[in-house]
C-alpha cells in the first residue's frame, strides 16, 4: 500500500473486485478497505477505535484467504455458498462459529452503504457544507441501526474531529475540487453496484442479520 491516500486507487480497487460475471473477489474488496482505513488513520487517534475494529475484520478475511480452505474464498460468492453448505455460520445466536466470512463481511458491506451515503453527499456537498453533518446522517442512516447506543455516542464525538470539506477534497489526491467531484462521480457508481451485488446476494440466502 502506498504512503498517501488517492481515491483513484480507491476506485481502482473497486473497480478490479468485479469479476466479468458480476461476482466480487474477496482479495480487492479487502485491499479498498486497506487504502480507506489509511486514510482514517491519517486523521488522527480519535478515529483509531473505528479502524481498530476494521483492520482485525481484515485480518479475519485474509487469514481464509490464505488458510488451507483459500480456493473456498475467493469470491464474496464461492464463499457464502462454502459457509453454508458446510454449516459453518452461525445464523441466529453467536456459538461455534464467531467469527466466520460471511459474518465478517456483513460489518464491512455495512459500512460500504455509509460510504458511498457520505461520498454522494461530499460529491453534491457546497463550500458551507460540513463534513461532520455529512458524515452523521450516512450513518445514521446505515450503520447506526446496527450499533448500540455507547459506539453510536463515540462515533458522534469523533465525527466532531473531522477535517473540513476542503481538507476532505484535498487528501483526495484527484486533482481541483472540480476533478475531484468529476472522480467520485466515476466511483460511487462502482461502490454502489459492488454493495447491491452482496446485498442481493446476502438478501436472497437470509445472512443480512447474522449475530
Ligand atoms: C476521502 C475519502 C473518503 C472517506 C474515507 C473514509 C474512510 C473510512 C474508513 C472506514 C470507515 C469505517 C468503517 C467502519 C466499519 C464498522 C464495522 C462495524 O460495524 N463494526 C461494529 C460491529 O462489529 P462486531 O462487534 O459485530 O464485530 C463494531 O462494534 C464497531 C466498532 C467501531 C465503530 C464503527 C463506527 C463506524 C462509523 C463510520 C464512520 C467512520 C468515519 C470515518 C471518517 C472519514
Amino acid at each position: 500500500m502506498a504512503d498517501t491516500f488517492s481515491l483513484q486507487r480507491v476506485l481502482e480497487t473497486f473497480r478490479s473486485s468485479l469479476s466479468e460475471k458480476k461476482e466480487v473477489y474477496i482479495k480487492y474488496y479487502i485491499a479498498g478497505w486497506q487504502e480507506l482505513v489509511a486514510f482514517m488513520n491519517s486523521l488522527g487517534n480519535v478515529f483509531s477505535f473505528i479502524s481498530k475494529d476494521v483492520v482485525s475484520k481484515i485480518q479475519i478475511l485474509e487469514n481464509f484467504l490464505s488458510g488451507e480452505n483459500r480456493s473456498h474464498y475467493v469470491t464474496i460468492q464461492s464463499m457464502v455458498k462454502y459457509e453454508l453448505e458446510n454449516d459453518l455460520v452461525d445464523l441466529t445466536k453467536r456459538g461455534s462459529h464467531p467469527e466466520s466470512g460471511c459474518r465478517t463481511l456483513l460489518r464491512l458491506h455495512r459500512a460500504l452503504r455509509w460510504l458511498e451515503l457520505f461520498l454522494e453527499r461530499l460529491r453534491t456537498s457546497t463550500e458551507d457544507s460540513k463534513t461532520s453533518v455529512m458524515c452523521s446522517d450516512a450513518y445514521n442512516e446505515s450503520l447506526a441501526q446496527h450499533h448500540p447506543w455507547l459506539i453510536r455516542k463515540a462515533v458522534g464525538v469523533a465525527f466532531c474531529a473531522l477535517p473540513g470539506r476542503d481538507t476532505f477534497f484535498d487528501v483526495m489526491n484527484a486533482g481541483d475540487h472540480t476533478q475531484v467531484v468529476a472522480l467520485l462521480g466515476e466511483s460511487l457508481p462502482l461502490i454502489a453496484e459492488v454493495y447491491q451485488i452482496t446485498e442481493d446476494l446476502y438478501a436472497k440466502n437470509n445472512l443480512l442479520e447474522l449475530p
